[in-house]
């Protein structure tokens, strides 16, 4: 798949909107970020292009395909990965076997990667800290090999040093030629990788642009986080 798009998506949870008038689109080669504050429906939204839950309105298509209709299972075998949130390792498998459960050859790849998990193989995975664990998480979505790759929030409770070590990763795969949805706390770090950012602020976007600018003006961002409707950076005096 070359291109993820969202065309006037709302997402409810328990009957209550969410998430609504969301149109983005996520393409090859590239990185997308997502940001916003606590509780503004990024979650909600990735779980929604996943087929975790149903959209309430709008489409989503897959190269011009609906894709609105299909399952969970269905969107997988196009292509479409979610890395939840929270490091979702099997404690009690050694690495090489939480990858091998993905994929045999799922090893290799995965050294190419994070070559620091070579010695580690053979070492529980529950053992690990928590970017290793993360590391182990981002090579399990890789091994299903996806064309679209959603991540939610992989830096949770880690140190900024091991997410500044995990993000040039995922710019890897983009450069690869994976879609990358990108939900990120750290928005300093993700738009050094990114090529285009959303904000997301009480379930609408409120900024959406190209990444580099953004990168000079944390004003632009800061009010976007606020909700306010914010112009392209490049336009400002
Ligand atoms: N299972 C649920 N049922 C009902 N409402 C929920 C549920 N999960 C989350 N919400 C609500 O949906 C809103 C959006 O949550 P979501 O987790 O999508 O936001 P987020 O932007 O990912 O925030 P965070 O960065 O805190 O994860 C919040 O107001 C939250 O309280």
């Amino acid at each position: 798949m070359k291109e993820l798009r969202l065309e006037d998506v709302a997402v409810a949870r328990g009957g209550a909107p969410i998430v609504r008038d969301v149109t983005l689109t996520a393409s090859a080669g590239e990185v997308t970020v997502l940001l916003g504050p606590n509780g503004a429906g990024k979650t909600t939204l990735l779980e929604a292009v996943a087929g975790v839950l149903p959209l309430a309105s709008g489409r989503l298509t897959g190269d011009g395909e609906d894709l609105t209709g299909l399952d969970r299972v269905a969107r997988a075998r196009r292509g479409i990965a979610l890395v939840e949130q929270g490091r979702t390792v099997f404690t009690q498998l050694t690495v090489a076997e939480n990858l091998r459960a993905v994929r045999r050859s799922a090893t290799d790849r995965t050294v190419e990667l994070f070559p620091e998990l070579e010695k580690r193989m053979d070492v529980q995975a529950g053992l690990l800290s928590g970017g290793e664990q993360q590391m182990v998480v981002l090579a399990r979505a890789l091994a299903m090999d996806p064309s679209v790759l959603l991540i939610d929030e992989m830096s949770l409770g880690l140190a900024p040093v091991i997410v500044k070590r995990l993000l040039p990763a995922v710019r890897s795969l983009a450069d690869e030629g994976c879609a990358v949805l990108l939900v990120e706390q750290f928005a300093t770090l993700a738009l050094e990788v990114a090529d285009t950012a959303h904000v997301l602020a009480g379930g609408r976007l409120t900024h959406s642009g190209p990444a580099a600018p953004l990168r000079k003006a944390p004003d632009v961002l800061h009010a976007a986080y606020l909700g306010e409707a914010v112009s392209e950076p490049e336009a400002r005096s």
